[in-house]
């Protein structure tokens, strides 16, 4: 039995990497299926996979087993109801692109990420991009923005990916990791993997034309590698990692600087929002939480589709 790494998926086909290199066109072995999970697809790009070899010359294979995921992100099957669609699986970090100017990219959509993440068990970082367009006083508010992230605990990094300030750190933190690449349209996704890899940015503005015009990309999933043991996966036709199941019970949980005050609430099912003897909103009273994070959580609680 071969083992290797998903790189590329068509619904029928894998493209999987075996540690020599080697790329094997494989398919699934019939009634393949992962116990508990309802998806439409069962194995993702990332998934690590064992194979059988079915023809060598062709390198083709057959998909026998799945190594058991460190975790995955996941969708809304668009085909079929209650079933889940896996974007990647085995992530080291998610990386979310954003602006402050020109788009402005909301607090509201950047903690959907972060909480999303949280909740996947995915590190996560923001890549504040096009620093080149700040003027001073944009430079003093994108500092403190950072500095309220990075206080509860996300790696932020500031980067023009048009002059190429900041790019080469940021590669560093690519460095033997598999990172997925998200952001709305505009923020300079495509400038940015075009400096890092000109093929990968020519296909990353390929697939994002194919998104702007309404084509399913999900077929397109795809990881791209950097070097050895260094990949990264372009998601542009999810332009947020929405929850596929989503209980508001949870959503404070997943914001790190608020799980340390709610054990202290009186009542423990608080949901900070009107609850007497709330050390959430006593915390963001004396200004230990920041008031734009826990506008989020609150949005998120009401269920408002805060997504742009
Ligand atoms: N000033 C400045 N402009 C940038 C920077 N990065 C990207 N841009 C510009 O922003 C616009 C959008 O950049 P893209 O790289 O196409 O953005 P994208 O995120 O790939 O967007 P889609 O292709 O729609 O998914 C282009 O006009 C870029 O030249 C930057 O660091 N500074
Ligand atoms: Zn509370």
């Amino acid at each position: 039995m071969m083992e290797g790494l998903v790189l590329r998926s068509t619904g029928s086909w894998y493209e999987v990497e075996t540690a020599a290199g080697d790329v094997y066109n494989c398919r699934l072995r019939g009634k393949f299926k992962i116990k508990g999970l309802k998806v439409t697809n069962p194995i993702a790009v990332g998934d690590r996979v064992k194979f059988e070899l079915e023809d060598s010359e062709e390198q083709t294979g057959v998909i026998q087993n799945i190594v058991p995921r460190e975790n995955y992100i996941i969708r809304q099957s668009s085909r079929k109801v209650h079933y889940g669609h896996i974007i990647a699986a085995n992530l080291d970090q998610a990386i979310l692109v954003v602006t402050l100017v020109m788009p402005r990219t909301s607090f509201g959509f950047i903690d959907r990420f972060l909480v999303s993440a949280e909740s996947y068990h995915v590190p996560a970082v923001l890549a504040f991009n096009k620093s080149d367009l700040l003027e001073e006083e944009d430079k003093e508010y994108q500092s403190q923005v950072m500095a309220m992230y990075e206080r509860i605990g996300y790696k932020c990094v500031e980067i023009s990916a048009l002059e190429g300030t900041g790019v080469e750190d940021f590669e560093k933190m690519l460095k033997g990791k598999v990172s997925l690449l998200a952001g709305h349209s505009g923020v300079g996704k495509s400038t940015l993997t075009n400096r890092i890899d000109p093929e990968i940015g020519q296909r990353t503005a390929e697939i994002s034309q194919f998104a702007n015009k309404g084509v399913h990309t999900t077929t397109f999933a795809e990881m791209f590698k950097l070097e050895e043991g260094t990949y990264l996966i372009d998601t542009p036709g999810i332009k947020e990692l929405a929850l596929f199941e989503f209980k508001s019970e949870d959503i404070a949980q997943y914001f790190p600087e608020m799980r340390e005050y709610a054990s202290e609430c009186r009542f423990h099912n608080c949901t900070h929002d009107h609850e007497p003897g709330c050390a959430v909103r006593k915390a963001v009273k004396a200004g230990k939480i920041s008031l734009t994070r826990f506008d989020s959580y609150m949005s998120m609680l009401k269920g408002d589709d805060n997504r742009r």
